[in-house]
């Protein structure tokens, strides 16, 4: 889909943003008597990093689950490239094109980075097990395809040196970029982020950031990250949507956002009536 629609738009640094990869439309969701999110529509586009930001309890994480397909709202419809999303198994969110991260880290800790990079070309493994096992020719040309992604990725995410590092021995800004390979890996129209930045320092903080931007230039990925740090998102981010108690508060580019007297006080601490 790229439907060059009247509010496409380029951005500062050149690289333009076409129609609408997603769009969440009043969507309402309750935990019992807790309403985690409170009719937000919003919508994402083709080709942006699109950020969810928050303090705590917001509804970040609620929202992010509602995207990926992982939580059924009571109310609201969410629709990726013009077709509504009905509840679907997490192989079939992967094959619409959509692929995570989590924000505690869930990789194969004894497996080294290479095999768990090449986890994520699951989706990309057609030959069936029956051919594999009569004719080998297909299973390899498959394999041969997919180790070429996985190498590019290493590549592209400066990971080499520990190609076969069983992760679990990573520290963890490493586990984070292997992380964000293996989700590369499925070649993803949207690529969900969840807290990206969580739990790094400054230095990995930056590189994570790089790679975002490198990733979204590069391969034209359209990228919604969902974040607790306001700072580093806003550098990142073309446009920012703003959660405060599961309802939105703010929704614009991060210069927009940042002069939003509501975020402001979100964030500062106000007192909410
Ligand atoms: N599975 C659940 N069962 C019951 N309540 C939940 C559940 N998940 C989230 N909530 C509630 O929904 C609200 C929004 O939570 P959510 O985790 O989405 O916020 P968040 O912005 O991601 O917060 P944080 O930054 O702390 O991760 C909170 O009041 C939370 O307690």
């Amino acid at each position: 889909m790229n439907d060059m629609s009247p509010d496409s738009y380029t951005t500062a640094d050149g690289r333009t943003i076409g129609g609408k990869i997603m769009e969440v439309k009043n969507i309402t969701l309750r935990f019992g008597g807790v309403v985690a999110i409170k009719d937000i529509s919003f919508d994402i586009r083709e080709g942006e990093i699109r950020a969810i930001i928050g303090p705590n309890g917001a509804g970040k994480s609620s929202m992010l689950n509602v995207i990926n397909g992982f939580y059924h709202p009571q109310e609201g419809e969410i629709l990726f490239r013009g077709e509504k999303r009905g509840p679907m198994k997490p192989y079939q969110i992967a094959q619409q094109g959509i692929a995570r991260t989590f924000q505690n880290i869930a990789l194969f800790k004894g497996m080294s980075t290479l095999d768990n990079i090449m986890t994520g070309r699951f989706t990309h493994m057609k030959a069936p097990v029956w051919k594999q096992a009569i004719w080998r020719g297909e299973a390899e040309r498959e394999e041969i395809e997919n180790r070429e992604v996985v190498e590019k990725i290493i590549d592209f995410l400066e990971i080499q040196a520990i190609r076969k590092t069983p992760v679990g021995r990573l520290p963890y800004g490493l586990q984070k970029r292997v992380e964000l390979g293996r989700a590369l890996a499925a070649e993803p129209k949207l690529l969900l982020l969840d807290e990206p930045m969580a739990g790094m320092n400054v230095e990995e903080k930056e590189d994570m950031s790089r790679f975002i931007l490198d990733v979204n230039d590069e391969f034209g990925t359209t990228i919604a990250l969902i974040e607790h740090d306001m700072g580093v998102v806003m550098d990142i981010s073309d446009r920012v949507v703003v959660l405060d108690y599961g309802k939105k508060i703010g929704d614009g580019t991060p210069d927009e956002v940042r002069a939003n007297p509501e975020v402001i006080d979100a964030y500062l601490g106000v007192s909410h009536d």
